[in-house]
């Protein structure tokens, strides 16, 4: 049976505001005003889903490793800018965030500043709207150019999903599709049904059309895009994450990233022109 609907609540989230949504059916998620930033999602009676590092740093102009960051405009280095671009360090607005009977939401959103055009000399709106009910997380980003010349950016939703032991995960839904692997610096075609983690992995698949679906031995998640043509999937292993100073030693035991992404074509976007794109989680 459902509870009475309970508005979404402005709370301190490590010392940073964010909004707490709890759908009437239990499914809960938090996001933060710093990078529209999703740093928790528990389906309906599930348990949490996203993986937050523990030694995360949780400050002004800083990442957040975990949940999941907004990358815009540049994926990685593959650009002049900041890696991953500068989205998910800037303060995003709240515009709207409620409870309805079967869903709980919120809508961000990011306009260009001083700060932003300092970096990037470009007009833009950008707007993440989260909605949770049930099994499923829905991220939508949107981006409007209101401008009079055309933008051109990548993007993705950089999902870090919580695993109980990633060598006992699977990710299926890949086979087939081409890839780039950063690691070993190469192109490459997928040759297996599913993809187990046994080593640093940092892939960008292109054009990857398939649902796909990560599985664990005692629960799975299947994930889905729109308009995201690419997907990240990126584990540091042991000797990468040695190197990070917010994340543990072992943290890649308990997490996966796959994200979904536009970055083999940047989005070209007119003037006075929109795009949008979507990541959907599924606990099953
Ligand atoms: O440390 P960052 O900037 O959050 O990036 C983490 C990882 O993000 C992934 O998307 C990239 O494919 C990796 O190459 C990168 O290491």
């Amino acid at each position: 049976m459902s509870s009475p609907v309970s508005q979404p609540q402005r709370i301190d989230f490590h010392g940073m505001p964010a909004i707490h949504l709890r759908a009437p059916d239990g499914a809960e998620a938090i996001v933060m005003e710093h990078g529209a930033h999703i740093v928790s999602w528990k389906p309906a009676g599930g348990v949490e889903r996203l993986y937050l590092s523990p030694d995360a740093v949780f400050s002004e102009g800083k990442a957040i490793r975990g949940g999941v960051p907004v990358i815009f405009p540049q994926f990685g280095d593959r650009g002049p800018l900041q890696g991953h671009g500068f989205a998910r360090n800037q303060v995003w607005e709240v515009v709207a965030s409620r409870a309805g009977e079967d869903h709980a939401m919120a809508h961000l959103c990011l306009r260009d500043s001083d700060a932003s055009r300092a970096l990037w000399p470009h007009q833009f709106l950008l707007e993440l709207t989260l909605s949770i009910s049930g099994a499923r997380l829905d991220i939508e980003l949107e981006c409007s150019n209101p401008g009079s010349e055309p933008i051109s950016f990548m993007a993705a939703l950089h999902t870090y999903l919580a695993v109980r032991e990633v060598e006992q995960a699977s990710l299926q839904g890949l086979h087939g599709q081409r890839y780039y692997d950063a690691v070993k610096k190469k192109d490459m075609r997928e040759t297996g049904t599913e993809l187990v983690i046994e080593e640093e992995t940092d892939r960008v698949y292109f054009d990857t059309r398939n649902p796909l679906l990560l599985k664990e031995p005692h629960r799975a998640l299947a994930i889905q895009s729109e308009r995201l043509p690419d997907t990240v999937v990126w584990n540091p292993w042991v000797e990468r994450s040695i190197k990070f100073s917010d994340f543990p030693d072992k943290g890649f035991r308990h997490m996966l990233c796959v994200e979904a992404a536009t970055i083999e074509h940047p989005v070209q976007l007119a003037a006075q022109h929109s795009w949008w794109g979507r990541q959907t989680l599924m606990a099953l």
